[in-house]
C-alpha cells in the first residue's frame, strides 16, 4: 500500500497525480511507471523493490510537501528483475507511455498495459521450462471446499470439491500452486497461512451466479453438464473468481481456455499431504529436486512430457484398462525399439504446448512460430513410426497428434529461417510472401543503391575525391567532404556541422530521398506487423486441434520415456489384478538402487487377504524405511503406467497409500514431533479401508515408552482386525512382534544384520519371522558416538534387562490398549451419522434422547 493519501490528489504534482492515479488501480502490486528509460517507482513500492531486489533507494524531490522515495530500474533490463520478483511470487503492474512526449503539455499518456502476476504468466523468460504453473482459487462452505486451478500457458482448467481440511491440504500440496485466490472471509486461514503469492479477492467476485455466467461465457455454453459439472456449486465459485482474475491480468481473449474438467478424487489414488511429502515424489525432504521418483523417472525429450510425468506421479490412476492401454504401448514400443528414434523426434519438437497458449493470447514471438514450423515439419516422420504400431492407445495418440500441412506451409512461406526475437523492428516476414512489402521493401533498399549512384555522380561532378554520403540519427543522410576539398562544394550544399578534418553538408535532393525512405521502410515495417498479426488470425481457426496435438504429443512423450527408463533400468511390466493384494518379487526401490555405493539387495514382499499386515524388524540403518517405502513406490508406479523396478509384481486394487513415516516439527503450525505423528495416525485409521496401503513406521516413538507401545499395539490391532488394510509396520518394540500369534492376517518380517566383534553388517534382506536384537548400540558407535558413552550403555543395558527379567514384562492389558481409541458403541455409531447443522431444536432434542437409549 501506499502511504499516500489518493484522496487528496490536488496537492501533488500534475505528474504524481497521474501516478497515484494509476497506483490505486491496482493497489497491491508493485507499479513500473515508464520514464523514458527507465521504469521507476515510487514510495512504498520503491521501498519495497529496493529490499527485495538489492536496487538502491533514492528520493526524486518533493510532491504534496513531502520527499518522493524511489527506485528505478532500466527499461532494458526489465526482464531480469520480473523474473526474480515472480520467482518471489511479487505481482508487477507495468506502465508505459503511450502518448507523444512531442506533442503533449503536462505529463505524456501512460497505461497499464501489461500485468505480470506468478500465477499467470506464459511468457517464456519467466516460466520455469519444466514446471507447471498454475494459478488456484479456493472457496468455502459449511462443508467442504472448492477448489480451481489453471494452467494459463496450456489452458487446463480443473475443479474439484474437497470434503474435509485434509483433502484441501493434500490437494495444496499436489498442485503447488504459484498464486491463489482466496475470498478475505475464507474459513482456514491457518491452512493456507505458509503459502507464497496468496491473493485475497473480496467475497462477491465468488457469487455464485456471477461465477457461472462468466464460465459459460468463456467456453460459449448453455449450460455446464456437459463438462460433467452439474451438482459443484463451490468450486464453481472458486472457478468464477479465478477466470475474472486471469481477465483482468491478461486484457485479452482467452480462446485457448475452452474446456473445465473435474478432477475426481475416485479416480486416483488418493495421497494424503503427509505422503506425497515422505515418499518424495517430485519434492525431496529438503524442497529441491535431487533423488525423488520423478528425478529417476524423468527422462523426457520435451519439456511438456517432463510437466505431464510430474502430474501423473501426483494422480496415480485407478482405472486398470487405462493403465494396461499404457502397458501395452510401452510393450509394444520395447518390442520394436521404436522409442530410441521417437525420443530423438520428439526432443526436436519442443514445448508446443506453450507456445499454442501464446499463438491463443496473441503473446507468441517470431521465434515461437519458427519452433512452431519446426514441430509440424516433424509430424510426417512421428506418424510413418506411430503408423506401423498395433497398440490401441499409440493408435489414439496418433490420431490426436495429426497433420497440419497447410499451417507448416503457411509459416514456411510466412516467416524467415531465423526470425528475430521481436517484429518490434522487421524483418520477420520472408520475401516473397507478400507483394506489396516487398514493394517498399525494395524501394527502401533500392534507395540504397540511389545513393551510391549519388556519391558517384556527385563526386564527378564537384571532382571532390574525398566526397561520400554518410548517414547519422541526429543529422540524417549528409555529404561530406575532406577540409582540404570543401572549396570545391556548390552552393546550393549547406554546410551541417564541421568536423576536425571534414565538412558536412546537406542538399535538397538527399533530404527528399531521405523522407522517401524513411517513408518505406515505415510503411514496410508497419505492413509487416499487420500481416504477423494476420498469421495469427489464419492459425487460430486451428487452436483446439494444436492444443490436442501438444497434450498427445506431451503424453507419447512419457510413454516413450518409460519404455526407455524400462529397458535402461531394468523395470519389468507389473500385472494388475482383480483380486486384492500386493505381491512383488524381487522389488527395489527406484532412488535409493540409484545412489547406493554398494549393490541394491532386491526384496519380495506378499500382501493378499489372508497376509494383511507386516510387522517389520530389524536393527537401525537395517533398511526397513527403504522396504516398506519400495513397496509403495512400487505401487504408485504401476498406477502411472510405469514398468516397475521388480522382477515381478501383481498388484490388485489400491484405493489410498499412507504413509506414518518420519516426522519433523511443524513449527508452522506449532505442533510438536509426537502431535504431527498423531495426527497422521488418526487420519489413516480414520479413512484406510481394505484396499488401502498403509504404511506405519514406528509410531509412538515420541512419547513415553509404554504410552508409545500401547498406542503402537492398538493403531495394528485397529488396523488388522477393523480396517484390514494392507499394512507394512515397522517398529522397534519387539512387543509387537507378538501380534501375530494372537491376530489372524498378521506376519512378522526382518531385516537382519550379522555380527562381528564390535560391528555389523547389515544384510538389507528381508526374511519371514521376527528380528532377534535391536543392534542399538552398534549402530550408535557405528555413528561415532564415543566409546566411552557407548560402554556406559551397555552397562546400563545388562542392568535394565536383567531387571525386567526379574519383574518381567509389563502385561498389554485390553484397558491399556483401549487408550488410543474409545470403544466403538451404538451412541458413537449413531452419532457419527448426525449432521448437527441441519438438525431443527426439536430434532436435537429427540436424539438426546434417543441416545440415552442407546446407552
Ligand atoms: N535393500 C537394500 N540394499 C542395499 N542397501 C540398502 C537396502 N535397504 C537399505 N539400504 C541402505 O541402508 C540405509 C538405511 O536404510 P533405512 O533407512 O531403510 O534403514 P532403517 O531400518 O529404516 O533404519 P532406522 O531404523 O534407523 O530408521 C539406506 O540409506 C541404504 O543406503
Amino acid at each position: 500500500m501506499n502511504a499516500v493519501d489518493t484522496q487528496h490528489l490536488e496537492k501533488h504534482t500534475p505528474m504524481m497525480r497521474q501516478y497515484l492515479t494509476l497506483k490505486a488501480e491496482t493497489p497491491d502490486m508493485l507499479l513500473f511507471y515508464r520514464m523514458g528509460d527507465f521504469y521507476e517507482l515510487f514510495y512504498d513500492d520503491a521501498k519495497r523493490a529496493s529490499e527485495l531486489l538489492g536496487i538502491s533507494l533514492t528520493a526524486r524531490g518533493k510532491s504534496g510537501g513531502d520527499p518522493i522515495p524511489m527506485a528505478g530500474i532500466p527499461y532494458h533490463a526489465v526482464e531480469g528483475y520480473l523474473a526474480k520478483l515472480v520467482q518471489l511470487r511479487v505481482s508487477v503492474a507495468i506502465c508505459e507511455q503511450i502518448g507523444d512526449p512531442a506533442t503533449t503539455k503536462g505529463p505524456v499518456e501512460r497505461k497499464i498495459v501489461r500485468i505480470v502476476t506468478p500465477g499467470t504468466l506464459t511468457d517464456e523468460a519467466l516460466l520455469q521450462e519444466r514446471q507447471d504453473n498454475l494459478l488456484a482459487a479456493v472457496y468455502h462452505g459449511k462443508i467442504g471446499f472448492g477448489y480451481a486451478t489453471l494452467d494459463v500457458s496450456s489452458g487446463r482448467f480443473v475443479v474439484t470439491e474437497l470434503a474435509s481440511k485434509e483433502a484441501l491440504e493434500a490437494e495444496l500440496q499436489r498442485t503447488n500452486p504459484a498464486e491463489l485466490l482466496y475470498s478475505e472471509d475464507f474459513s482456514e486461514p491457518a491452512l493456507i497461512a505458509s503459502l507464497s503469492g496468496k491473493r485475497r479477492r473480496p467475497e462477491w467476485e465468488f457469487d455464485y451466479d456471477t461465477s457461472y455466467k462468466l464460465l459459460l461465457e468463456q467456453f460459449g455454453t448453455k449450460d455446464l453438464y456437459g463438462f460433467g459439472l452439474g451438482e459443484v456449486r463451490l468450486s464453481l465459485q472458486a472457478a468464477g473468481c479465478l477466470i475474472q482474475y486471469v481477465k483482468d491480468t491478461q486484457r485479452t481473449a482467452l480462446p485457448h481456455i475452452n474446456a473445465i474438467t473435474r478432477f475426481n478424487q475416485c479416480d486416483s489414488i488418493v495421497l494424503d499431504a503427509a505422503t506425497r511429502k515422505n515418499l518424495e515424489l517430485t519434492r525431496n525432504l529438503q524442497g529441491g529436486s535431487d533423488n525423488t521418483l520423478a528425478s529417476v523417472l524423468d527422462n523426457t525429450a520435451t519439456p511438456m512430457g517432463s510437466r505431464m510425468l510430474q502430474r501423473w506421479i501426483h494422480e496415480p490412476l485407478r482405472n486398470h484398462n487405462i493403465i494396461r492401454a499404457r502397458h501395452d504401448a510401452i510393450d509394444e514400443l520395447l518390442d520394436n525399439g521404436y522409442h530410441e528414434s521417437l525420443h530423438e523426434q520428439l526432443k526436436a519438437l519442443g514445448d508446443i504446448e506453450r507456445i499454442t497458449a501464446r499463438l491463443a493470447i496473441r503473446s507468441a514471438r517470431p521465434r515461437d512460430f519458427a519452433r512452431l514450423r519446426q514441430a509440424l515439419a516433424l509430424l510426417p516422420e512421428i506418424q510413418q513410426q506411430l503408423a506401423d504400431c498395433h497398440s490401441a492407445h499409440l493408435r489414439t495418440l496418433s490420431q490426436s497428434i495429426g497433420e497440419f500441412p497447410e499451417e507448416h506451409a503457411l509459416l514456411s512461406r510466412a516467416i524467415v529461417d531465423n526470425p528475430p526475437m521481436l517484429i518490434r523492428d522487421g524483418g520477420v516476414i520472408k520475401e516473397g510472401y507478400h507483394a506489396e512489402l516487398d514493394e517498399w521493401r525494395k524501394l527502401s533498399q533500392g534507395a540504397t543503391d540511389y545513393l551510391a549512384e549519388l556519391e558517384a555522380r556527385e563526386k564527378a561532378a564537384t571532382g571532390a575525391s574525398t566526397l561520400k554520403v554518410g548517414y547519422n540519427r541526429v543529422h540524417g543522410y549528409y555529404i561530406e567532404v575532406s577540409r582540404r576539398e570543401s572549396d570545391l562544394v556548390p552552393m546550393s550544399y549547406q554546410r551541417r556541422q564541421t568536423l576536425k578534418n571534414t565538412e558536412r553538408y546537406i542538399v535538397a535532393e538527399l533530404k527528399e530521398h531521405e523522407e522517401k525512405v524513411l517513408s518505406s521502410q515505415g510503411k514496410a515495417l508497419a505492413l509487416e506487423k499487420q500481416l504477423w498479426e494476420e498469421l495469427f488470425d489464419l492459425l487460430m481457426p486451428r487452436l483446439h486441434e494444436l492444443q490436442a496435438f501438444a497434450r498427445a504429443a506431451a503424453e507419447l512423450d512419457v510413454i516413450t520415456n518409460f519404455a526407455e527408463r524400462a529397458e535402461q533400468l531394468d523395470y519389468h511390466r507389473p500385472e494388475l489384478t482383480a483380486q486384492s493384494g500386493i505381491n512383488i518379487e524381487a522389488g527395489r526401490h527406484p532412488v535409493v538402487e540409484r545412489v547406493s555405493q554398494t549393490p541394491f539387495i532386491a526384496n519380495p514382499v506378499s500382501l493378499n487377504p489372508a497376509r494383511r499386515m507386516l510387522i517389520v524388524t530389524g536393527p537401525n540403518m537395517g533398511g526397513k524405511s527403504t522396504y516398506m517405502r519400495q513397496v509403495a513406490l512400487i505401487t504408485l508406479m504401476a498406477h502411472i503406467g510405469s514398468f516397475v523396478p521388480a522382477q515381478k509384481a501383481a498388484i490388485g486394487p489400491v484405493d489410498r497409500i499412507f504413509t506414518r513415516i518420519g516426522a519433523a516439527d511443524d513449527l508452522a503450525s506449532g505442533r510438536s514431533t509426537f502431535m504431527v505423528e498423531m495426527t497422521e495416525t488418526a487420519n489413516i485409521l480414520h479413512n484406510a479401508t481394505p484396499e488401502s496401503l498403509v504404511l506405519m513406521d514406528e509410531i509412538g516413538r515420541g512419547t513415553s515408552t509404554y504410552d508409545g507401545l500401547s498406542l503402537a499395539w492398538s493403531a495394528a490391532e485397529h488396523l488388522a482386525q477393523n480396517l484390514k488394510s494392507m499394512t507394512l509396520f515397522a517398529t522397534h518394540y519387539f512387543e509387537l512382534t507378538q501380534l501375530p500369534e494372537q491376530m489372524e492376517n498378521v506376519a512378522n518380517v526382518h531385516l537382519d544384520a550379522i555380527e562381528h566383534d564390535d560391528t555389523i553388517a547389515f544384510m538389507h534382506a528381508v526374511q519371514e519371522g521376527a528380528a532377534s536384537k535391536s543392534y542399538g548400540l552398534q549402530v550408535a558407535a557405528l555413528a561415532g558416538v564415543p566409546a566411552k558413552v557407548v560402554q556406559a550403555a551397555k552397562h546400563k543395558l545388562h542392568h535394565l534387562e536383567s531387571r525386567d527379567r526379574e519383574e518381567g514384562l509389563p502385561e498389554l492389558r485390553q484397558a491399556q490398549l483401549s487408550l488410543a481409541m474409545p470403544e466403538s458403541s451404538k451412541a458413537l455409531d449413531r452419532l457419527d451419522t448426525i449432521d448437527p447443522d441441519s438438525l431443527t431444536p426439536r430434532q436435537a432434542l429427540d436424539l438426546l434422547y434417543e441416545l440415552k437409549q442407546l446407552r
